[in-house]
């Protein structure tokens, strides 16, 4: 008997990071068929497991999944209500208002029934399906959203779709989800983007002194310029709204910075705007969800220099074990030019003492821990 709810056959249309993705997440269970525009895309989502090609004259697909760039998702959408008059079709763009009014106006109202947007809110920096990964969905919000004349049937499908790919079920109307993903997903994009900019033309001496923090802020700057650029275009309301508060508040620093290379550090209001600064920061990201999306959990941090060697990684994961600490997360930063690098092991924080007298005790060098 299958494990998943989605009977199948599902066909996903567009196979690059997302549709491949998904197709790894469904299989072997559902029967999975591919097209893409481009036949070498859709051979390599294919060849990386993601579903078949050679599906002209089998069964009808029941589920239709749109992952082409969301530009071109509303014309994809309805041409696939079109050609499968009995298929569900859904997308996995990461705007849902115009496409919702465009599909409404290109399919028609009568098949628009069969549509429900959906937004998987996981992703990568890269595109393509060679870097697809069938757990990417894993533990993370799973938006679906549907339109006022969407069928129960349909709506269930997708939510149905969205479970068996390992997500966590969220509804909201397309409105809500733009406003929503305009601030979580759109302007940090925008910022990591303005902020990686400016490494343009740093002296290559102060990108020598490059640490974790700036690597956090500028990850997502990597990302496709084709994807963002149509994303930022089809949610410019919300994304400029955000934008907008910003652009007040960054003023505001900028005149405290101001006034205290005038007047001096203690001039009057410059420590009150900058600790405003920081104490909102502090506030809004204690109120990001954990990992396992509940209330965000803090953790201690202890970091442990390693050699390069073979093995050093496995030996400090043991020694952690066999003191019955769980690792909760871990970054790895390495030295330039050195024959060592830095882990940053993530542990609940009533554990950090124990774990570091322990490391200690087996030779480890802890160079910092932070509760
Ligand atoms: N990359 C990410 O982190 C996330 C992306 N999304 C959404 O997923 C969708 C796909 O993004 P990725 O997989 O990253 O892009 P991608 O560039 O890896 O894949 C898109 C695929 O669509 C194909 N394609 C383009 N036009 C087509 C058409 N008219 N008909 C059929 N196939 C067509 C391309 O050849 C390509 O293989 C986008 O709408 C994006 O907003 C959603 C969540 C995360
Ligand atoms: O890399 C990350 O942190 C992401 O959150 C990726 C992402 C990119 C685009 C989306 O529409 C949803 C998720």
């Amino acid at each position: 008997m299958s494990a998943k709810l989605t009977a199948g056959p599902v066909l996903i249309i567009g196979t690059g990071l997302l549709g491949a993705s998904l197709g790894l997440a469904l299989r072997p269970e559902v029967e999975v068929y591919l097209r893409d525009s481009s036949p070498a895309g859709a051979a390599l989502a294919r060849d990386v497991g993601a579903g078949r090609t050679d599906w002209a004259g089998r069964p009808e697909p029941s589920l239709v999944v749109v992952a082409t760039p969301p530009d071109v998702v509303a014309e994809v959408v309805a041409g696939a209500l079109a050609e499968f008059p009995r298929a569900v079709v859904t997308d996995v763009a990461s705007i849902k208002a115009d496409v919702e009014t465009d599909v409404l106006l290109l399919a028609g109202p009568e098949a628009a029934r069969r549509y429900v947007g959906s937004h998987p809110m996981a992703g990568r920096e890269r595109t393509g399906a060679l870097a697809a990964d069938g757990s990417l969905f894993l533990g993370r919000p799973w938006v679906v959203v549907p339109h006022a004349g969407s069928s129960d049937e349909a709506i269930n499908a997708v939510r149905s779709l969205a479970v068996d790919a390992g997500g966590v079920l969220h509804q909201l109307s397309a409105r809500e989800h733009d406003a929503a993903v305009a601030l979580v997903s759109h302007v940090p994009q925008v910022v990591s983007s303005l902020l990686a900019g400016r490494l343009v033309e740093a002296p290559a001496g102060a990108l020598d002194l490059a640490g974790q923090g700036l690597r956090d802020v500028t990850r997502i700057a990597a990302s496709s310029e084709r994807m963002w650029t149509a994303i930022l275009t089809q949610n410019s309301a919300p994304v400029r709204a955000v934008l907008a508060q910003l652009q007040v508040e960054l003023s505001g620093v900028i005149e405290a910075l101001a006034a205290a290379e005038q007047a001096g550090p203690e001039a009057p209001g410059v420590h009150g705007t900058l600790g405003a600064l920081l104490r909102g920061g502090n506030e809004g990201v204690a109120r990001i969800p954990g990992k396992h999306g509940g209330a965000g959990t803090r953790f201690g941090r202890l970091t442990v220099l390693i050699s390069d060697e073979p093995g050093q990684l496995g030996q400090l994961f043991t020694d952690a074990g066999e003191a019955g600490i769980s690792i909760e997360d871990v970054t790895i930063e390495h030295a330039r030019g050195k024959k060592m690098g830095m882990v940053e092991l993530s542990v609940l924080p009533a554990h950090l003492s124990d774990l570091a007298a322990e490391l200690t005790r087996r030779g480890w060098r802890i160079v910092e821990t932070e509760v």
